[in-house]
């Protein structure tokens, strides 16, 4: 399969890598040129788990002009617009389009570029991280689900999971996945925002009878506004789920801290708890915690001259 990742950070790298050691004709694009021309001279190394290296093509996204079988999307979530807009020419008539982005209300943004019968929305609970332009660091296993958001797309989505699955993407073809993408999305609302502004691991962070009140604070916002989006959620088993994760991820310091805190980059912030309180002022529901830690990693941004 003809395959590009648009957005070829850590994770980009990690589905590129894979796809293509399974045999796919697989193209990289960004626009991180140190991390492109180090791709082009040494090739993509892989350190964690394994070491390799692989002779992987990657370009800038407007470069791209053969029209592709499958688009997996991976920028970040602020960065997704331009890239839709500058991989226009090599989305054909029958190309599939995944995104497994973190956050919430991608597919209204992607249905501005794409038909809704290629569109397939998904969540991965996958890992990656970026030693430096060109290395990736890939640890630990994953998986993926994923859901044709065109009722009558589920046979052709099969035939994109079966081309993950035999890459070792570990991938299941979801009849519900958007109760998946609201879970993954309180995992996150509860320990990025939190760790990058505490400065902290997970586990740091998780200790506390007061951190443990603004968690389910936070959890009990995202179920109130995704119930009345008609999104069906179950808040002891999402609590007991971010719980778990926070218990295996206790060493972790959450993607939003390397962003803002180690890297001084824009964060996710508006696509996680910053939709929930843009989502609940719609309704006229009240998420006074998810307005705060908005508020507070804006003021961070702004503090760092990044905003
Ligand atoms: N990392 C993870 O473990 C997981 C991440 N996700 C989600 O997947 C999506 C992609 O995340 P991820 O792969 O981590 O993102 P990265 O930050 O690794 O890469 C995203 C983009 O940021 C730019 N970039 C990254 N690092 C630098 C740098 N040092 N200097 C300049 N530009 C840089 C590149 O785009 P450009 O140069 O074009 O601006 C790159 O394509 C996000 O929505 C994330 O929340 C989901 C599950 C796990
Ligand atoms: C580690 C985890 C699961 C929790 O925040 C994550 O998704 C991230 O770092 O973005």
């Amino acid at each position: 399969m003809f395959i590009y990742i648009a957005g070829s950070g850590a994770m980009g790298c990690r589905f590129g890598y894979q796809l293509f050691k399974a045999g796919n004709k697989v193209v990289l694009l960004d626009k991180w040129e140190d991390h492109i021309q180090a791709i082009k001279k040494n090739g993509l190394t892989i350190t964690g788990d394994k070491e390799d290296n692989v002779k992987i093509p990657i370009m800038h996204p407007e470069e791209a002009t053969e029209p592709a079988d499958l688009i997996i999307l991976f920028t970040k979530a602020m960065q997704l617009p331009a890239m839709l807009k500058d991989i226009e020419q090599v989305i054909g008539e029958n190309t599939k389009v995944l995104c497994l982005l973190n956050g919430l209300g991608h597919e209204d943004v992607i249905k501005q570029y794409i038909p809704e019968k290629n569109i397939l929305m998904g969540v991965t609970v996958w890992t990656a991280g970026l030693q430096g332009p060109g290395v990736a660091i890939l640890k630990a296993t994953g998986s993926v689900n994923l859901q044709s958001i065109d009722p009558n797309g589920e046979k052709e989505a099969e035939k994109i999971v079966d081309v993950l699955n035999q890459a070792g993407l570990n991938v299941t073809y979801d009849k519900d996945v958007v109760p998946s993408i609201w879970r993954k999305a309180c995992v996150n609302g509860t320990m990025n925002s939190t760790c990058a502004l505490e400065d902290c691991t997970i586990g740091e962070f998780f200790a506390s009878e007061d951190a443990l009140k603004v968690v389910h604070t936070i959890i009990h916002e995202f179920v109130e506004v995704g119930q009345a989006t008609g999104v069906t959620l179950d808040e002891k088993a999402i609590t007991d789920y971010v719980m778990h994760t926070a218990e295996v991820a206790a060493e972790h310091y959450p993607s939003m801290h390397q962003d803002l805190v180690q890297n001084h980059r824009l964060t996710e912030i508006d696509y996680i708890n910053g939709a929930v309180a843009r989502k609940g002022d719609e309704l006229g529901i009240p998420t006074p915690y998810c307005h705060m830690i908005t508020e507070l990693v804006h003021a961070k941004e702004h503090v760092l001259g990044i905003r």
